[in-house]
C-alpha cells in the first residue's frame, strides 16, 4: 500500500477522492528555501526531500510527498507565523493575481519522480476588515499564503486558471499520471 508522508489533512482527502488506497505517515523535513531558490524549485525540492524522508522506513513501499506555496512577485508565501504575518500576507495578495505551485513526488524503490502544477488565482480586493475576520475564523493558519480556497477564502477568489486540487494542496491529475506511471 502507498505511503503518503505528509500530515496535511486536505492531502489525505484528495488521494481519498480518487481512490487511492493509503497509510498516513507524516515526515519532518528542513521548509526553508535555499538563498535565490525559485518557488517552482523550492516546491519540487520539498516534495521530494518528503517522498525520501518517508522512504527510510517505508521497507519498499512507494512513497508520496507533496508540497503546495503560494508566489507572488517572485517571493515564496509560506504558512503564515502569527496573526500580524497573516494579514501581511493577505495584504499582499489582495485585489492581484498570484502563482499556487503543487509539487508531487513518488519514491518507488530506487526511482523518484515528480510533477508540479502551477496555478494562477486571482484576488478581490480585501478590507483591513475582511482580513482581520478571515484570521479570527482561524482557517489561514496552517496554509500556505494565510488562506483556503476550499473554505471561506472561496469568497475572495475571482478567478483561477489550472489546477483547483493543486490549489488545495495535491494536484490530483499530475499524483493520478505518476501513480499510473506514465
Ligand atoms: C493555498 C492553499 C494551501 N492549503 C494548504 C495545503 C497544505 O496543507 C498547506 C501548505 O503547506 P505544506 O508545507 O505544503 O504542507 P503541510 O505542512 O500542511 O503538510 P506536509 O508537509 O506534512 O505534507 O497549505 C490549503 O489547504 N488551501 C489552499 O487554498
Amino acid at each position: 500500500m502507498l505511503i503518503l508522508a505528509s500530515a496535511s489533512p486536505r492531502r489525505r482527502e484528495l488521494l481519498d477522492q480518487i481512490g487511492v488506497c493509503h497509510e498516513v505517515r507524516p515526515v519532518d523535513v528542513d521548509e526553508t528555501p535555499h538563498p535565490g531558490e525559485a518557488p517552482d524549485e523550492f516546491a519540487r525540492r520539498m516534495a521530494r526531500s518528503k517522498a525520501l524522508a518517508g522512504a527510510h522506513h517505508a521497507a519498499g513501499r512507494p512513497v508520496l510527498g507533496a508540497d503546495t506555496v503560494v508566489s507572488i512577485d517572485g517571493d515564496i508565501l509560506g504558512k503564515p507565523m502569527d496573526r500580524e504575518h497573516a494579514l501581511d500576507m493577505l495584504g499582499r495578495l489582495s485585489g492581484r493575481d498570484h502563482t499556487v505551485y503543487s509539487a508531487v513526488a513518488l519514491v518507488q524503490g530506487e526511482r523518484i519522480r515528480d510533477a508540479l502544477s502551477a496555478t494562477r488565482v486571482r484576488f478581490k480586493c480585501l478590507s483591513l476588515r475582511e482580513r482581520e475576520d478571515y484570521w479570527a475564523s482561524g482557517e489561514p493558519v496552517d496554509k500556505a499564503g494565510a488562506y483556503g480556497i476550499q473554505g471561506l477564502a472561496a469568497l475572495f477568489v475571482e478567478h483561477i486558471e489550472g489546477s483547483y486540487s493543486g490549489v488545495v494542496g495535491l494536484p490530483l491529475f499530475e499524483t493520478g499520471a505518476l501513480l499510473a506511471g506514465d
